[in-house]
């Protein structure tokens, strides 16, 4: 079994080079309003017995770099190395994908839309979606592909967050909505899992508005 130890300095300033790129591109669209967000990058292979990943430290203004952005943690979400630092709030949620899916980086972000419209469909549980172009950008190349993205409760105790992501995370769509909070969205590596936050939110906006238009409230 890998240990922590085995990476250099090198592979460790990548990761948090990685983090700290997407954090400024995501941070310029207003992506972490009021310190909500968080991110992370596994390094090295995957191994479910165990695995490590550099993630966002909790509580951060996201809109700022400083020395102290980011931490690793082991599959457990404890951090690998002596630091002052509290990975994210919402680790457990990262810990748990990476075990279902073996991703290779997960980012979380909050908007309006994302937050809308799992309340809207909060009853039926999923939000569905047809036929939409930027499907393809979620890896799904079907002709008028349909998906369900799912979503999920939202507790203040995260740990009681996990089991439903490990009940509902559906094959072929790579993020889940948190209900009233946000989208988490994953991928190979940092550049899918970009390609598929950014997929879902234009799919958010779209769902949004044209529901709005089916009710004649544009
Ligand atoms: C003020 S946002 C509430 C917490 C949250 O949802 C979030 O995404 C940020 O938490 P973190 O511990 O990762 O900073
Ligand atoms: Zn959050």
């Amino acid at each position: 079994m890998s240990s922590f130890e085995q990476f250099t300095l090198e592979q460790k300033q990548q990761s948090f080079d990685e983090l700290r790129d997407v954090k400024q591109l995501f941070a310029s669209r207003s992506w972490f309003p009021g310190t909500s967000g968080n991110l992370s990058v596994r390094i090295g292979d995957f191994d479910p017995e165990q695995f490590y990943f550099a993630i966002t430290a909790s509580g951060k203004d996201k809109t700022v770099n400083t020395p102290e952005d980011f931490l690793f943690v082991d599959k457990h979400g404890q951090a690998c190395e002596k630091t002052n630092l509290r990975p994210s709030a919402e680790t457990l949620i990262h810990c748990e994908i990476y075990r279902l899916t073996g991703a290779g980086a997960i980012f979380h972000i909050h908007s309006v839309f994302n937050n809308v419209i799992s309340e809207y469909f909060w009853d039926r549980k999923s939000v569905p979606v047809d036929g939409v172009e930027l499907i393809k950008g979620l890896n799904n190349w079907e002709e008028e592909a349909h998906i369900e993205i799912p979503i999920v409760s939202n507790f203040a105790d995260i740990s009681k967050i996990v089991p439903e992501v490990t009940e509902r995370l559906q094959p072929g769509v790579p993020g889940i909505l948190l209900r009233k909070h946000g989208i988490y969205a994953w991928g190979a590596n940092a550049f899918e899992a970009k390609r598929h936050i950014e997929a879902f939110e234009f799919i958010f906006e779209y769902v949004y508005r044209l529901e709005l238009l089916k009710k004649g409230m544009s």
